[in-house]
């Protein structure tokens, strides 16, 4: 389904006052536009501000989830006091920081030394991440087909799984996803018992989409993609702002 045919979510201050929410809010491409560059985003002044007074709003029960890591977020949001997920899922943490299950390691550096090569010579930008690697193609979308033929060499050699996402290509540690990150929250407190709410853009995100579904909430999708899982849908960021009043 098209997000032309997908209603716009309820208000929130409806949803707020009829039962316990939990929200669970991708980054790129849902809280900021995305940009040519990983690092070239344009963060609002006030949104880390603002998902704090949110995380306050909802008694805590308020988590980001993106592929990025953790540390990344926090270079452009400053410290998150707010339960957050990085890396796909894979390093999930409480508010306070302490981690729900384990810290995944980074790619074998005999494998990302073969990734930064390839990248390099095919021109790719790569993104060395702490729990994984990505390889960037917005400057050239053509490299798409070989960059993916690329990743599953490595994927199969370095039992890694790959994660695709808007003109990127990413090799992480095999098993976690955002779906399951919306699950182990969803386990404790303060999140156990309230309806989920997931809000995100890209393919990645569909997996909490379709978690918050199958635990009685919704999925809102940001844009335009399908299949979507998403019950809901808003236009940009910006419409994600107002419906959150950030
Ligand atoms: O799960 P998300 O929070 O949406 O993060 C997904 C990836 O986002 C970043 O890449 C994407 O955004 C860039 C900036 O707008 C853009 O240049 C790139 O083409 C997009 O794929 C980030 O760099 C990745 O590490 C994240 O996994």
């Amino acid at each position: 389904m098209s997000m032309q045919n997908l209603p716009p979510p309820p208000s929130f201050e409806a949803l707020l006052s009829s039962q316990d929410i939990a929200l669970f809010l991708d980054f790129d491409g849902t809280l900021v536009e995305l940009a040519e560059t990983p690092d070239g985003i344009d963060v609002p002044q006030h949104l880390a501000k603002n998902l704090h007074a949110l995380f306050d709003r909802l008694n805590g029960r308020l988590a980001l989830v993106s592929g990025r890591a953790i540390v990344d977020l926090e270079q452009h949001l400053g410290p998150l006091t707010i339960a957050k997920a990085g890396s796909h899922g894979g390093d999930c943490r409480h508010a306070d920081g302490k981690n729900i299950g384990k810290i995944p390691k980074g790619l074998p550096p005999e494998l990302l030394a073969r990734v930064a090569e390839f990248a390099e010579r095919r021109g790719f930008t790569l993104e060395d991440k702490p729990h994984g690697a990505a390889l960037h193609y917005r400057s050239d979308p053509s490299l798409e087909e070989e960059g993916v033929e690329f990743a599953q060499a490595m994927a199969e050699e370095g039992d890694l799984d790959i994660k695709r996402g808007k003109c990127v290509i990413e090799l992480v540690g095999r098993g976690a996803n955002k779906g399951s990150a919306l699950r182990g929250f969803m386990e404790c407190a303060p999140f156990a018992g309230a309806m989920p709410i997931f809000v995100g853009d890209d393919i990645t995100d569909e997996d909490g989409m379709r978690a918050a579904r199958d635990m009685g909430g919704f999925g809102v999708l940001v844009g335009e993609r399908e299949p979507t899982v998403a019950k809901y849908g808003l236009a940009s960021p910006a419409a994600v702002h107002h419906w959150l009043e950030l």
